[in-house]
């Protein structure tokens, strides 16, 4: 729609700024208070244009309806022939950052960014380069006197100042209609004078410059006076001939503000408030590390208990057994297990390994070696002329680790290693090691084939001291003298066990399940064993106390995704103003959910970093402190809980910021403004 008048030559002038038919109501419950009745008027650039009213008479409201804050009126608005489609808030937003800058009586000047910076945030909606936007910005503020106060806030300068620095952003952007709201409101007469004098310059320089005032002196230096009363026109008067607009000035081009620069705004506030952030950030990296801390246990802990397990046992071997199942096994099995005297007679019944046995496992697929062993039960050790019981008396093997030995050496022809706890420690609580060396009576019973029970026994020197596996009081020979034992008694001294060697520790729980399977005449044969099943399930285990700590600290997290919720509500009540300012200077709804999510996930950021650092720091003090009983790190971090925890604060921080941004997001500009 094309807005004409007639110039007073008679020819047809088209005005810039055109208000037709503005009604406007504020409704409180359903009643309707109009303040603007049937609004008229037309503006051209290169006016400078005072408004007078009485107060409370609707020059505010109808400032906030020209300048896009306000979309809720009858009537239209057209700039520069086009009628601006208040339904469209993409439209005013654009509007008011290309077209409009505005100047208030309360300077309505970000507190925690600097001169340079609150000017700069207009200019960041430009589509100047970052140079040409920075040299925009000091040239303005030079033009004001500024320019040697560039790196104050807001609060370390005077009002005359204040409002030079908005005056210098409401012009950054080049906008046609500069709006001033009572500008000179809080100024003495001196400063009233210098801020006139520029709104002069704006207005000749082709600008239109339309000012609410009250002040009569404000009224003379503008070149047309119109005066609202009672929500309507009631006098416009031209003080001087409206200067014919010249081609309008070079236009910089809109463009949405950057996310850069959303985050870069977010983070000047987190440094403003950076006590009250800092104690945030520390709530929530505290869960955090308790988190990573608790992961980083189970995995050395889980490390420790594998480490000292393949200390004793060789993973990498299978103990195998005669496959026991027949109804007289069990029965003798049963027996023994109550009957003391029984003791040691089921090994005789044991089934025992055949060469041919021996070979049928050496020819599986993986098996490097098959070693034979034989164990005995409920051997007697005696020393000096004490004795002493022991649980398990069996051959050295692979799957007996060196490093069990606590002291001397493996076991050699007509050896013996005796077990630490049961044997050793109960002979000498401290000087136990004195045992290496000594002959000792070892022996144990048993049937012969011929089913009587007959004594195996003979004299051995000690070779060495063992810690053997789970403390299950274990002492040891080489196979040669068990075997030689076993004959000297007349019993047999075939293999009661086989040890599997397995090319790798891949291979075993294959090899075992393969073991297993081997079948002679339909019947299981073997009864494989393997550590790594174990080691599996105590992985297992560990693995579940530790998620579950972790889910425990983790709970700590939602008191934290709290906190920042509540921190972000009171930050965006605490923010009114500025999210009303930044709307003005032409932010979107967007933008402003953007800056409040940028802060939350800022937050979220430092303290993933905060709690990487605490959680390493405590896991050092840990490993420290804990390092003379496990001579091993039992916290250990892998880069995956870091990860962790940065996904997790990420998210968490997120989620906070989703319902206090979309509020911040949803504020009605004009309120926004008019909050203290
Ligand atoms: N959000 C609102 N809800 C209800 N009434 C409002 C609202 N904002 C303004 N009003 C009323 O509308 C009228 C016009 O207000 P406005 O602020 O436009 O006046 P003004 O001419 O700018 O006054 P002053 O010179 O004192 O600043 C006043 O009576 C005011 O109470």
């Amino acid at each position: 729609m094309l807005d004409v008048k007639l110039s007073h030559g008679g020819g047809v002038v088209m005005s810039y700024l055109s208000l037709k038919g503005i009604h406007k109501a504020y409704y409180i419950g359903h009643n309707a208070y109009p303040v603007l009745k049937g609004i008229d008027l037309d503006f051209n650039l290169g006016e400078f244009v005072t408004i007078l009213g009485e107060s409370g008479g609707g020059k505010s409201t109808l400032m906030n309806i020209i300048g896009g804050l306000d979309r809720d009126f009858e009537g239209t608005v057209s700039v520069d022939g086009q009628l601006l489609n208040h339904q469209r808030e993409a439209t005013l937003d654009r509007y008011r950052r290309e077209t409009v800058g505005y100047i208030y009586q309360s300077y309505n000047l970000i507190g925690h960014l600097t001169v340079l910076d609150n000017v700069l945030l207009s200019l960041d909606m430009t589509k100047l380069s970052r140079h040409a936007r920075l040299q925009r910005a000091h040239t303005l503020l030079e033009q004001v006197g500024l320019s040697d106060q560039l790196k104050k806030y807001p609060n370390q300068l005077s009002g005359g100042q204040k409002q030079r620095v908005a005056i210098a952003r409401a012009l950054a952007s080049d906008p046609q209609i500069i709006i001033a709201d009572e500008p000179t409101g809080a100024l003495d007469a001196q400063n009233t004078a210098e801020v006139l004098a520029i709104l002069q310059q704006i207005a000749a320089s082709g600008q239109l410059v339309i000012c609410v005032t009250h002040s009569a002196t404000v009224a003379k230096a503008g070149t047309r006076t119109v005066q609202l009363t009672d929500g309507q026109i009631t006098a416009d008067n031209s003080a001087a001939p409206t200067t014919t607009p010249s081609a309008t000035s070079t236009r910089l081009g809109a463009r949405a503000l950057p996310w850069r620069v959303s985050l870069a705004t977010a983070f000047k506030h987190l440094r403003h408030a950076w006590t009250w952030n800092l104690l945030i950030v520390l709530g929530t990296a505290i869960g955090l590390a308790a988190v990573m801390l608790f992961n980083g246990l189970g995995t050395g802990v889980k490390g420790y208990i594998n480490k000292q397990i393949n200390n004793l046992v060789d993973p990498q071997s299978i103990t195998v057994m005669r496959y026991v199942n027949g109804a007289k096994e069990q029965e003798e099995q049963a027996a023994a297990a109550t009957d003391p005297d029984m003791a040691g007679t089921v090994a005789a019944h044991m089934p025992t390994f055949t060469s041919t046995q021996v070979h049928e496992l050496q020819d599986l697929s993986h098996v490097v070696a098959v070693q034979p062993g034989i164990a005995a039960s409920d051997a007697t050790i005696m020393i000096g002329k004490t004795n002493y019981s022991v649980p398990q008396l069996t051959t050295w093997t692979s799957t007996n680790q060196r490093s069990s030995i606590k002291a001397g050496t493996v076991p050699g022809n007509n050896q013996i290693v005796l077990d630490k706890t049961s044997v050793a420690q109960k002979w000498s609580q401290k000087n136990w090691r004195a045992l290496i060396g000594q002959k000792v009576v070892v022996s144990y019973r048993l049937l012969n084939v011929r089913d009587q029970l007959v004594t195996v026994k003979r004299t051995l020197t000690v070779a060495g001291i063992m810690d053997s596996e789970g403390g299950a009081g274990e002492s040891a020979t080489n196979y040669a003298t068990m075997q030689a034992m076993r004959k000297a008694a007349k019993v047999t001294s075939q293999p009661t066990f086989v040890t599997v060697r397995v090319t790798s520790r891949r291979q075993n729980e294959a090899v075992v399940s393969a073991i297993n399977r081997l079948r002679d005449s339909g019947h299981q044969q073997f009864a494989a064993t393997s550590i790594s099943a174990t080691l599996d399930n105590i992985n297992t285990y560990v693995n579940v106390a530790t998620t579950v700590l972790a889910a425990i600290a983790g709970i700590s997290l939602i008191v934290s995704a709290l906190m920042i919720i509540v921190t972000m509500y009171m930050s965006v009540s605490a923010r009114m103003k500025e999210i009303g300012i930044l709307r003005s200077l032409g932010e979107s709804r967007r933008d402003i959910r953007r800056l409040f999510t940028s802060e939350s996930l800022m937050v979220g950021g430092f303290s993933a970093i905060l709690a990487t650092g605490l959680a390493a720091g405590i896991g050092a003090v840990l490993n420290h402190a804990l390092s003379h009983l496990a001579g091993y790190n039992l916290v250990q971090f892998r880069l995956s809980d870091v990860i962790t925890v940065f996904v997790l604060a990420l998210v968490i921080a997120w989620l906070a910021a989703i319902l206090p941004a979309r509020r911040a997001a949803r504020l009605n500009p004009i309120t926004a403004l008019a909050a203290d």
